[in-house]
């Protein structure tokens, strides 16, 4: 870690060699509110200077009030971890997504937040991942199957589908067809495309009804999401079956303190919240990591040859993936670069002081993972694809200070080995089964929707190879 912003001397080296992928440019000078409201609707960083990867704390009056956006790793971390019980989720967050989620752990705060973790921990520890790995599997085979022989597909539509496919049966084991898979992935999208409008006006302290159209449709989606959930959940306590997935969990779930069961309520919110949570951020993070590979053609072969090693022709099994070292490298510089959850808004609820500025009860504070992890004071070369960082000493310094893409303290997420194990499966099914290349004039271009994105679609080619040896179909046959 540098706390000097000077470029480094072999960075002109390094520049050449490392891959430079998408990203806005900062904007030169400050931003007003309007600025930043119009940048908000039209969700990207690029209505961002500077400074605000440079600056510990980036400050802007928004209307009687100020939005901090730290980066500093000792003022990120008091926001999010020693002075946490200040900086509560923002009910903008609740405002936003309550339509959607009820009243889950994602929006709550205090003894409802501390009684829900509690309970939902449990669901998603370590020794229930083994039993998810079949699952998970099932979910990966048929994407390989739709993907077939390869060509040129947006990705995006798979890694969505296959996150979607891998939530629906973890949560539910067999029950879910298909079809039903799409149109909730379908309908999340739709609900999500309508979330950047929503903090713009809170961003300008509107109340939302000045969009009526908007909070309708948001109304409909996620009243059309919750009827879905709730009648799976039904059919599940009705029949008396407790397959080994995460509704059995969470409807076997108790407090260890107060014995409290999840009601019906609460369970349709936090398995709508589930699949909020994990499927559109494992969705983005593959899609970055695909994108970056296509384009990182040594980093590719590398990351190919570890998978062909160590897992072989034959189905993942948990002990192979936790060998995929340079994998999981890839896997975190994605998550480095874009990661998925865009901002982690809170209320500052007493007065409080943040790199020698003073924040006021009533201040809005967002940690944007985007800024710390592209803040040249917290990484070297910063905006460059380089996977192997996270084995030197200066790139585990960093990790250790200034890396959040799951959040850090108590709400860190909790299905981050979840997330890992299931993303290891998926890039090592492609990567096994093909060879990604870029398509030309068809560079995705970030957007920070709820989860980080690409506004055009991830673009690739997929050339398939042998499944035996991992070399090229046409040339085995020529
Ligand atoms: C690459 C994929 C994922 C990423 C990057 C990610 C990231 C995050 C982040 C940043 C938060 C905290 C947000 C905040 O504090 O404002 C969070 C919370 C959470 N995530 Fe994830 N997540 C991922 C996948 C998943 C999956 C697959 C699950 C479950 C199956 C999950 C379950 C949760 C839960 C339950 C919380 C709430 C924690 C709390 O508020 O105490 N996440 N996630």
């Amino acid at each position: 870690m540098d706390d000097s912003t000077e470029p480094r001397g072999d960075e002109a080296r390094i520049e050449r060699v490392l891959f430079r992928p998408a990203a806005p440019v900062p904007t030169q000078g400050a931003v007003s509110w309007p600025a930043l409201v119009r940048g908000l609707l039209r969700s990207d960083f690029s209505h961002f200077p500077a400074a605000a990867y440079t600056t510990r704390v980036y400050r802007i009056p928004v209307r009687g009030r100020t939005l901090l956006m730290p980066s500093g790793p000792a003022q990120v971390r008091e926001v999010l971890v020693s002075e946490h019980d200040n900086y509560p989720k923002s009910r903008v967050m609740q405002r936003i997504l309550g339509p959607l989620i009820g009243n889950s752990m994602f929006v709550t705060n205090g003894d409802v937040w501390r009684r829900q973790r509690r309970m939902i921990d449990p669901t998603l520890e370590l020794s229930r991942l083994k039993a998810f790995l079949p699952l998970m599997q099932g979910a990966v085979d048929d994407m390989v199957a739709r993907m077939g022989q390869g060509g040129e597909m947006d990705l995006d539509q798979e890694t969505m589908r296959v996150a979607a496919d891998i939530l629906c049966r973890c949560v539910f084991s067999e029950q879910v067809q298909p079809g039903m898979v799409d149109e909730l992935a379908e309908t999340f999208r739709r609900y999500q495309a309508l979330v950047p409008a929503f903090l713009a006006l809170e961003g300008l302290g509107q109340p939302r009804w000045v969009l009526p159209l908007r909070q309708l449709r948001a109304r409909r989606a996620g009243n059309r999401i919750r009827g879905r959930m709730a009648a799976l959940i039904r059919q599940r306590l009705d029949s008396g079956a407790r397959p080994e997935d995460l509704l059995t969990g969470l409807i076997e779930a108790r407090d260890p303190q107060t014995g409290h069961r999840f009601t019906e309520t609460e369970l349709v919110d936090e398995v709508v919240f589930f699949f909020l949570a994990g499927h559109e951020t494992s969705a983005s993070a593959l899609s970055w990591s695909l994108y970056l590979l296509a384009n990182d053609p040594q980093a590719q072969e590398r990351a190919r040859a570890e998978v062909l090693r160590e897992l072989g022709p034959a189905q993942a099994d948990f002990s192979g993936l936790r060998r995929l070292r340079f994998t999981r490298d890839v896997f975190r510089e994605a998550l480095r670069l874009y990661p998925p959850v865009t901002a982690y808004i809170r209320d500052a609820l007493g007065t409080a002081r943040l790199a020698k500025r003073d924040v006021r009860a009533g201040d809005l504070v967002s940690v944007t993972p985007w800024f710390v992890h592209r803040s040249p004071r917290n990484w070297s070369h910063p905006d460059l694809f380089d996977p192997d960082r996270f084995q030197t000493e200066a790139g585990r310094a960093s990790m250790r200070e200034a890396y959040v893409p799951f959040n850090t303290g108590p709400r860190v997420c909790s299905g981050a080995a979840f997330a890992t194990q299931e993303s290891l499966l998926v890039l090592a099914a492609v990567l096994g089964r093909y060879r990604l290349h870029p398509v030309p004039g068809r560079a995705p271009q970030p957007a920070a929707w709820l989860t980080q994105r690409s506004r055009n679609g991830t673009w690739l080619r997929l050339e398939p190879l042998s499944r035996r040896t991992g070399r090229d179909q046409s040339r085995n046959t020529s």
